[in-house]
């Protein structure tokens, strides 16, 4: 792909409004943007999503930092590539550190489709010419969520996914349940329970959730499958599935049905497809998931999305969801509850060289 330089760019911004789970609360969001430039000028961007601290997976800005500077990108240099796909097989010789590996690899892919004068999506084999938008509510009170729903409603949105643990799971369900009897409503627990809180879990299944995602350990598919028995709402998995191969067995364990697909936490574009064709195979419905991110992740996530096995509307939501203003130029933006896949090359979109400036702290250059 005759690379000649790699930036790094370590970018910090404030959220609108905390995003909050019974883990944390997210306030500001650090993340790390890849831009690649080819031998002819053409350039490449991707992003790296992993949070400040673990709390969600075990890798963080930091982390990615040194397994960019220190092997990924030595590894680019010395071992020339002529297709994304080859970054991805030769990155498998370095254990996990996903989120680190999708930052470059989807900048790869952002510059291979612009060399060949194609859209990402047309790349990967999308077939949409816009998604549907689905996004989340991450708050700690009832009221909260409600006042929150009725914006997105009213912003168009199609799929709304509340975050649940067993402080906030029934009564709360139950009340957004009586103003929106039949609104498209999951939950995500993000390991909030264990099997001891079975009769919890089950007493769910009343509220007609479309899915209940990763409400057993972050790394566990053996309990999900035990639970899936249990009750009637779909287990979807998030954090468990860091590979290609943990997908594979989940399936097979009957531990969910529908995935959600996050390009980070799996280690970039090809893991991600890999998964969608399995999936795609086997009548298993796929979402794309969110990672509170900045506009070039967005963009990547707007193109896997256009693949076909992408059936539910995923945490893809608009720029002004998060950001007073996004690192690309346009924005992405929901337009009656869809999101439009560009058909220009690559992701699609430019970088906001202002904002990144103003939101930058930290910025590194690898020559090839
Ligand atoms: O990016 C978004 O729109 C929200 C994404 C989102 O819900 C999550 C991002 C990161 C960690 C989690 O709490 C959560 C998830 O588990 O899916
Ligand atoms: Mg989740």
């Amino acid at each position: 792909m005759k690379l000649a330089l790699i930036e790094l760019y370590i970018i910090q911004m404030p959220l609108k409004s905390p995003f909050l789970t019974h883990l944390g609360a997210v306030t500001d969001r650090e993340g790390i943007i890849v831009k690649i430039t080819d031998k002819d000028g053409l350039t490449g961007y991707g992003e790296g999503v992993a949070f400040s601290t673990p709390w969600y997976t075990e890798e963080t800005v930091t982390t990615s930092l040194h397994m960019l500077t220190d092997l990924l990108i030595p590894l680019l240099k010395k071992q020339p590539i002529k297709h994304p796909e080859e970054a991805a097989l030769l990155f498998k010789s370095i254990r996990r550190n996903h989120m680190a590996k999708s930052a470059i690899e989807t900048a790869l892919w952002d510059l291979y489709s612009k060399q060949l004068s194609s859209s990402l999506s047309a790349i990967l084999g999308g077939s949409r010419s816009e998604i549907a938008s689905g996004v989340v509510v991450a708050t700690d009170s009832t009221i909260h969520a409600l006042k929150q729903i009725e914006q997105y409603v009213e912003e168009g949105y199609q799929r709304f996914k509340v975050k649940i643990n067993p402080e906030q799971d029934y009564a709360f369900l139950k009340e957004i349940r009586k103003t929106y009897p039949e609104l498209p409503i999951m939950a995500d627990a993000n390991s909030a329970y264990t099997l001891k809180d079975l009769d919890r879990l089950k007493a769910l299944d009343e509220f007609n959730l479309l899915m209940i995602e990763q409400p057993l350990a972050h790394d566990d598919i053996i309990e999900h499958a035990a639970l899936q028995k249990e009750i009637k709402t779909p287990i979807c998995l998030d954090e468990s599935i860091a590979s290609f191969d943990d997908a594979r067995k989940a399936i097979e364990l009957g531990s969910c049905q529908v995935i959600n697909i996050k390009v980070g936490r799996v280690g970039g574009l090809y893991e991600a497809k890999q998964i969608h064709d399995y999936c795609f195979a086997r009548n298993i419905p796929v979402w794309c998931g969110g990672m509170i991110e900045f506009g070039i992740s967005r963009a990547h996530n707007i193109a896997l999305a256009s693949l076909p096995g992408f059936t539910i509307p995923g945490d893809i939501s608009a720029s002004n969801r998060f950001w007073e203003e996004d690192i690309i130029l346009p924005e992405v933006q929901v337009e009656n509850g869809f999101i439009k896949v560009p058909d220009s090359p690559g992701i699609g979109v430019d970088i906001n060289e202002k904002r990144l400036k103003e939101t930058l702290l930290f910025k590194k250059s690898f020559r090839f």
